[in-house]
């Protein structure tokens, strides 16, 4: 393979050298990582899965075509009216497999089912799982009683902004499974496991499906980025060792919700976009509205990411994400504790969350009452 390099970020920037960095399965298998033969395998299946969500979300156009679409179409004859597709749709069509076919026209009837399908049946196949629990199902599924690891999982976040061709992304945590518990009924033992606190989490990551797709995890040692390279299909370590800048210039929230924000938020928010904090300059404000996209600059640029009313999940999504930002030397705060240190009491339990730079993170931290209170429920 070639080798690029493409700058990606004004301070502190991380130089993406796609050629010298090796593959994820390498990163893993050669000890930079030492993590050991199970979770590799494990993260292996984990890949196969985020390769196939990356297809499937890169063709929602040709998605909905194939809901419609018989296989002879696919093929190029056959299909009539309105499922007829596009000509620059069949060209793809016929590049594509069977299981890509059919992966696309489950997901143009359920995207986050396919998903979790996509997830589930990955992590059941690599043998090293016991326990599921994901966002998309009511309880966790018990797949493997000898399985060493437990896996959290939002399959696919952000897929309200799917129909706009908008960044969505996968988020995981891994722990190990709880030995000591195994003689308890599986339901009882599956929930206990999932229900373990951030800072137990033995692995965690996202991939994000934007314009490049990008797996970024850690293994407890820093916080390393690889990107898919469609060539080869393989995982090439692209942004090694991510530092966040201590300092960003960013903010990342919904603020039409400022009315429905306190006091103190308000006031921080209002302080650092006239450039009156405690570092003097105006910030810019940044909001996709797809966590993991948001989450994904703020680490590289810096400043802070939020969705300060109890939307967010802790399980899913805020424990994987602090642990991430903290490995990087960044911070995640639910506005009063350090994410990694709540002890979860349920499964889909939500919270506010605040994600970012260290001295941004303690600035906005300063004002104290900056958690949203009133949780209206919004249309959009
Ligand atoms: O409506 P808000 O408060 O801006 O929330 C947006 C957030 O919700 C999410 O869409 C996740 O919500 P869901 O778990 O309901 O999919 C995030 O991707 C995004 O950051």
């Amino acid at each position: 393979m070639t080798s690029t390099k493409i700058r990606c970020s004004s301070s502190d920037s991380v130089g993406i050298t796609s050629g010298g960095g090796g593959t994820l399965t390498e990163f893993m298998a050669k000890g930079r990582a030492s993590v050991g033969d199970d979770l590799t395998i494990l993260f292996a299946h984990l890949q196969q899965a985020c390769k196939r969500i990356s297809s499937v979300v890169a063709s929602p156009s040709i998605a909905a075509d194939l809901a419609g679409l018989t296989s002879s179409a696919a093929a190029g004859g056959g299909s009539t009216g309105r499922d007829v597709p596009k000509p620059l749709d069949l060209v793809s069509v016929r590049r594509l497999t069977s299981l890509q076919l059919h992966d696309l026209a489950m997901f143009y009837r359920n995207p986050n089912f396919l998903q979790n399908d996509i997830i589930l049946s990955s992590l059941k196949n690599s043998g090293k799982v016991a326990v599921v629990a994901s966002e998309e199902d009511d309880a966790p599924v018990w797949m493997t009683d000898d399985g060493p690891f437990v896996v959290v999982t939002d399959p696919l976040d952000g897929s309200r902004n799917i129909d706009a061709s908008i960044p969505t992304g996968t988020i995981f945590g891994v722990y190990n499974r709880l030995v000591g518990i195994d003689h308890l009924p599986a339901e009882e033992k599956a929930l206990l496991n999932s229900l373990q606190t951030g800072a137990r989490l033995v692995a965690a990551g996202y991939v994000l499906y934007s314009s490049a797709t990008i797996l970024c995890a850690s293994f407890g040692s820093g916080t390393h980025a690889f990107t898919l390279d469609r060539s080869t299909g393989e995982f090439f370590l692209t942004h090694p060792d991510i530092k966040i800048p201590s300092r960003g210039q960013i903010y990342s929230v919904n603020d039409a919700r400022y009315f429905d924000w306190p006091e103190g938020l308000r006031r921080y928010i209002d302080t650092i976009r006239q450039g009156k904090g405690r570092f003097p300059k105006k910030y810019s404000a940044r909001y996709i509205c797809s966590l993991v996209a948001d989450f994904h600059r703020t680490l590289i640029y810096g400043g802070v990411v939020m969705n300060p009313r109890g939307h967010l999940r802790l399980v899913y999504e805020a424990n994987p994400l602090s642990f991430l930002v903290e490995q990087a030397g960044g911070k995640g705060s639910d506005g009063k504790c350090r994410i990694l240190s709540i002890q979860p009491v349920e499964l889909h339990q939500r919270l506010p969350l605040f994600l970012g730079s260290l001295e941004d993170m303690e600035e906005l931290e300063s004002y104290e009452d900056i958690q949203q209170k009133i949780n209206p429920g919004y249309d959009v």
